[in-house]
C-alpha cells in the first residue's frame, strides 16, 4: 500500500478556528478545503519537536507552585527558553510574579486567559519558546485548547500546576480535563493541619459558598480525609446555629436583643 503523501502546507478554511482542530467533535464535522486523496490529503502543520504536557495537582499548600518553579528553573538552567503564566485572578502575593506560600518568586505573565498569551508575548518570541509554565491552572477556562495548540501544534513543553478539587472536593476548572492530554500527572499532598497526616483535601474555614474565593491560610487549610469529613460536619453545625440565631433575631428581635 502506497504511503500517504502530504502537501507541505495546510490552509484551513478562513471560517475555521485553528484551535477547534483540537476538538475531535469539530474535526468530525470539518470539511477540508483540499480534497482528501492519497496524494493530496490535507495535513495539519507538524511542530519542529514533539510537545509535552505535565500536570502537577493536589490540595492547597501541597507544594504545587514550588514544584513548578523547580522544574521551570531546571529547564532554564539546561538552556531552554522558558516563560511562566498565572491567572490574573490571583492577586494574593504579587501581580507580575508567581509566589509560593514560602515566598519564593518567579516573574510571570498574569493573564485573564491563555489563548491571548501568544499575542501578548509576541509571535516571534513565542516561536523561540521551549517551555511554558502555568500556575493556578484551575482559573483558566481555555486550558484544554491552549495545551492542545501549544503541545500538539507548536511543540512546546507545558507544565501545569493547579488544584484538582475545590473546597467541596469537586473538579475545579479544567485541570482534570487535561489529564488525557498529559505525558505525566503528579498528585502532591500537604500535611493535615490538625493531625499531621498526609492532607489530600482543602477545607474552607469560612462560610462563603462561591467556588472561586482567592485567599490563603486565613481561609483555607489542608486536611486529611478524617478531618475533612469532621470539618464539614462542624461547618454545617455552625451554619445551622448561625441561621437559627438569625431566624430568632428576625422573628423575635426583642428576645434576640437580650440573648
Ligand atoms: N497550613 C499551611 N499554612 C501555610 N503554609 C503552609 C501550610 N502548609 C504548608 N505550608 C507551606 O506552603 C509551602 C508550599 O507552598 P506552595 O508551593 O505555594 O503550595 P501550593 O502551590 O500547592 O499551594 C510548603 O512548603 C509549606 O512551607
Ligand atoms: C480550595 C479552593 C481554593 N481557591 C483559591 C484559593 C487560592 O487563591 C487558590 C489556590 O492557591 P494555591 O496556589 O493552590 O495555594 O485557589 C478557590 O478559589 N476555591 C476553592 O475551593
Ligand atoms: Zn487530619
Amino acid at each position: 500500500m502506497r504511503a500517504l503523501s502530504f502537501p507541505p502546507l495546510f490552509f484551513p478554511p478562513k471560517n475555521l478556528n485553528p484551535f477547534s482542530l483540537c476538538n475531535p467533535k469539530s474535526m468530525a464535522s470539518f470539511k477540508p478545503s483540499i480534497p482528501l486523496t492519497s496524494d493530496s490529503a490535507a495535513s495539519v502543520p507538524s511542530p519542529h519537536t514533539s510537545g509535552e504536557v505535565h500536570v502537577i495537582m493536589g490540595p492547597m499548600f501541597a507544594g504545587k507552585t514550588t514544584a513548578l518553579l523547580r522544574r521551570i528553573k531546571s529547564e532554564g538552567n539546561n538552556g531552554r527558553n522558558v516563560a511562566m503564566i498565572k491567572s490574573s485572578k490571583d492577586t494574593r502575593y504579587a501581580i507580575d510574579s508567581v509566589v509560593t506560600h514560602d515566598g519564593a518568586k518567579f516573574p510571570c505573565w498574569a493573564l485573564p486567559d491563555l489563548l491571548s498569551f501568544r499575542q501578548n508575548f509576541g509571535g516571534e518570541a513565542y516561536e523561540k519558546l521551549d517551555v511554558i509554565g502555568i500556575d493556578e491552572a484551575q482559573f483558566f477556562e481555555d486550558l484544554y485548547d491552549f495545551c492542545c495548540m501549544a503541545a500538539d501544534h507548536d511543540g512546546k513543553t507545558i507544565i501545569v500546576a493547579g488544584l484538582d478539587g475545590d473546597y467541596l472536593r469537586r473538579s475545579f476548572g479544567s485541570v482534570l480535563e487535561i489529564i488525557p492530554l498529559a505525558d505525566t500527572v503528579t498528585k502532591l499532598t500537604a500535611r493535615c493541619e490538625l493531625c499531621g497526616k498526609r492532607a489530600f483535601f482543602t477545607l474552607r474555614k469560612t462560610e462563603e459558598t462561591r467556588t472561586e474565593l482567592i485567599a490563603g491560610a486565613d481561609v483555607y487549610m489542608p486536611v486529611c480525609r478524617q478531618h475533612y469529613v469532621n470539618g464539614q460536619v462542624l461547618m454545617k453545625a455552625a451554619r445551622t446555629v448561625v441561621e437559627s440565631h438569625k431566624f430568632k433575631s428576625d422573628t423575635f428581635p426583642e428576645v434576640a436583643a437580650v440573648v
